[in-house]
């Protein structure tokens, strides 16, 4: 069982997690957590502070005090001796000083310092089930065989991850049987042995990866929300949770930047072949999603919309000099060298049309002398025009049935007047994506929803009982 940041916010929260536990007695659960609430960008922010504000004020960085005020005021509500962590503060407090002190936060720094929010919330929510009487265990994930690349912010889990973490569960069980409250989101390098993090939402992954490492029935992850959604609820409050899922679907709609499931979270539990059940700890009793290998596409059209905003497009057109494949592998290798990665691609003999991962090109300083630098090898042989503030829609379903999801899309986008600037349907064929401009792209996103899924539900609803 994960339990995201927004399950983990408080004493509240945590006493209800606790009671969720508790309430599968036949079970033997092993719990991943994330940090509490915000913690992770608090972290992220203090850290940036600590860079400019000088040694002698980092003590007295906003982030740092909502950091200790919320462990100690949770202590406090919890019942729990605040020493479970007051080795770790004054370690954060070092480390803070140390990014001060050389005027530098490197990626590897970094991922030290976010560490501080799951190291915290586990050793509170371990102690508060002691406490109540339910023998727990807290164990540091890079301490107990998460092996990763050394890929700081975003390291991707070694298979020897897996033998390791079941060896060191099931030694440990043997010898005392507790509740393993796992650290999510953190893994340790292979080479440098520093402490890695799998990227922001990372904790998903570490589930499925204890998931697949013990060979578990289910994995279950607890967020705020009821389930997977038709889209995204804060771009429109009408979504509805999506009952079941595939693996593919689930990976496509992650990885096109819907928040609620972190993009490789679902590789371990396809490998296993282990069912994720996406749940609501805010409301425990609604179903929410179930996501598996196969299910019944027959009744589905569309699945889930997403959107990704703020995307890069490069509209670039072959000046002749090259062939039709030199002219593609030219390409692709000037995004290579440069270390940039392509979500959407469109092509014809002499152009190609793409968008750029924004993840990779994580800082906006960077941003600019990337995109610079590959504009000017791309000129070499190309007309290139950079198009920014453009957005991806991504349409997730059964594209067995793209015409007839195009038929209404493009009815859609027709009567709301919009150009769709770029369109491409993924080889995985769970996935049709369109290019509008950004400050379009949450009307188009509304109508469509309301295209495919509100007048479903409008009808149904319209319908006598007996009917459906
Ligand atoms: N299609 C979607 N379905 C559900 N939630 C979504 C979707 N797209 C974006 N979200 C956002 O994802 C959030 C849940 O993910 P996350 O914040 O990572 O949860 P947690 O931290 O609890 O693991 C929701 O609160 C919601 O705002
Ligand atoms: N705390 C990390 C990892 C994580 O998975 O968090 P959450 O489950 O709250 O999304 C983050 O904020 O990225």
């Amino acid at each position: 069982m994960k339990f995201g940041g927004s399950s983990v916010s408080s004493a509240a929260r945590m006493k209800e997690v606790a009671t969720l536990v508790q309430s599968f007695p036949g079970e033997r659960p092993v719990l991943v957590l994330s940090a509490m609430g915000k913690t992770t960008n608090n972290l992220l922010a203090a850290g940036e502070k600590a860079l400019h504000c000088g040694v002698p004020m980092t003590c007295y960085i906003e982030e740092f005090s909502v950091i200790k005020d919320l462990h100690v005021r949770t202590a406090k509500e919890l019942g729990i001796d605040q020493a479970v962590f007051s080795d770790l503060f004054e370690e954060l407090g070092m480390l803070l000083t140390g990014i001060a002190l050389m005027k530098e936060l490197t990626p590897r720094t970094q991922d030290n310092l976010v560490s501080f929010g799951e190291r915290l919330s586990t050793r509170v929510f371990a102690a508060y089930l002691n406490k109540i009487g339910v023998k727990a265990r807290q164990y540091d994930a890079f301490e107990a065989g998460f092996i990763t690349t050394d890929e700081f912010r975003n390291a991707e889990i070694l298979e020897a991850t897996y033998p390791a973490v079941a060896k060191r569960l099931h030694e440990d069980w043997r010898r005392d049987q507790a509740v393993p409250v796992f650290t999510g989101f953190l893994g340790k390098g292979e080479k440098t042995g520093a402490i890695t993090t799998l990227g922001r939402g990372g904790s998903d992954l570490t589930a499925t990866v204890i998931g697949k490492a013990l060979g578990l029935r289910e994995v279950q992850v607890w967020k705020d929300v009821d389930g997977v959604l038709t889209c995204d609820p804060n771009v429109h409050s009408l979504a509805v949770p999506v009952p079941c899922l595939t693996f593919d679907e689930a990976t496509e709609l992650a990885y096109f930047g819907a928040q609620v499931l972190h993009p490789q979270s679902m590789r371990p539990a396809r490998e296993a072949n282990i069912p994720v059940r996406v749940k609501n700890s805010y409301n425990p009793h609604v179903p929410g999603t179930l996501i598996t290998k196969k299910r019944d596409m027959s009744e589905t059209l569309l699945t889930s919309i997403v959107l990704k905003r703020n995307i890069t497009m490069l509209d670039i057109v072959s000046t002749r000099m090259l062939g039709q494949v030199g002219f593609l592998a030219k390409v692709f290798s000037t995004f290579e060298e440069l270390g940039i990665s392509v979500d959407v691609v469109a092509t014809s003999e002499v152009s190609i049309s793409l968008t750029l991962d924004p993840i990779k090109i994580w800082s906006r300083d960077l941003i600019q002398t990337e995109l610079d630098n590959m504009v000017t090898k791309l000129r070499k042989i190309a007309k290139v025009k950079l198009l920014q503030k453009r957005s991806i829609i991504s349409l997730i379903g059964n594209v067995e049935r793209s015409s007839l999801v195009l038929k209404k899309v493009f009815s859609v986008f027709e009567e709301l007047g919009i150009k769709v600037q770029m369109i491409s349907q993924g080889a995985s064929k769970v996935n049709i994506s369109l290019i509008v401009n950004d400050s379009e792209a949450e009307r188009c996103v509304r109508e469509l929803h309301s295209a495919f899924f509100e007048q479903e539900i409008a009808i149904s609803k319209d319908l006598p009982a007996g009917i459906l």
